[in-house]
């Protein structure tokens, strides 16, 4: 299995390290991500800039980018192969196919974004872009792909690293977000109380006048001891 996992990652060319071939240049992102003992196993991250960026989207990526500077914040990295390489739950063979989709989309034409997240302050934020392919009525984008992105970024200020699941997720949509244009969706952890992690979130334009959204949302840590299937 862990064979099969590794062929599929040499072909997608995200495999680097010592059978790899040579390392991409240092990045922000932090260790190597060490996946398996005998192999050190580098994933492609796709939350740097890409032509498809537009200018507010490079904008705003360059300010957070300051902010990391003194530790405060950090950029999250993303990946698109990741989760399922330790997952019992789909056969063998399904794997390779197995993909996180809001990285299965090529560049600009789906889910454009990079994430920020301040430890001490228990925030998110992600710089969103949405493409082309996730468009809803005419010209606008669909509610689903924003609910996505609301989930997530409000998942990561829950926790990073933990095995948590969304349980209650509720939204209120308020504009319409236009196709290709960037927001900015803020989440913050405001309480936590045993496995239950309550989390706020808002979107709004770059400039901040516009509010497209607001949501709250509950995730829950995964109990080790109950089966989750
Ligand atoms: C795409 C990115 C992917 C990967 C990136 C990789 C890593 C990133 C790492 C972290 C970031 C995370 C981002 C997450 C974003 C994606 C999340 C998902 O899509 S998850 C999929 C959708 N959600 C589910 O499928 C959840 C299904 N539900 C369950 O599994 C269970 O119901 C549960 C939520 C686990 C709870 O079941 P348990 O048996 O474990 O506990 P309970 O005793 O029932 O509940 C505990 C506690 O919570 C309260 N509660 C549960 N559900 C709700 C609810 N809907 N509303 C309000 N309260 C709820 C319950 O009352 C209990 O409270 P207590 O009695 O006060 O303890």
């Amino acid at each position: 299995m862990l064979r099969s996992c590794l062929a599929r990652l040499r072909t997608l060319g995200a495999l680097r390290g010592p059978r790899g071939g040579a390392r991409p240049p240092a990045t922000d992102t932090g260790p190597a991500l060490r996946l398996f003992s005998s192999e050190e196993v580098i994933l492609k991250d796709y939350s740097v800039p890409n032509p498809s960026w537009s200018k507010d989207l490079r904008l705003l990526y360059d300010q957070y980018m300051k902010k990391c500077e003194d530790g405060s914040w950090k950029r999250l990295p993303s990946y698109r192969d990741v989760a399922h390489l330790d997952s019992k739950l789909i056969k063998e063979e399904q794997m390779p196919q197995a993909r996180i989709f809001i990285r299965s989309y090529e560049d600009g034409l789906g889910f454009e974004f990079v994430m920020f997240h301040n430890d001490v302050e228990k925030k998110t934020v992600c710089l969103f872009q949405g493409g082309p392919y996730l468009q809803g009525l005419s010209g606008w984008l669909h509610g689903g792909a924003m609910a996505t992105m609301i989930d997530i970024t409000s998942g990561m200020a829950a926790s990073i690293g933990e095995r948590i699941v969304t349980a209650n997720l509720n939204i209120d949509f308020k504009r319409p977000v236009p196709l290709y244009s960037v927001v900015v969706i803020n989440s913050q952890l405001y309480k936590a109380e045993g496995r239950k992690l309550f989390v706020s979130c808002d979107v709004r334009s770059v400039d901040g006048k516009t509010l497209y959204a607001e949501a709250t949302s509950l995730f829950v840590k995964l109990d080790p001891e109950k089966s989750s299937t």
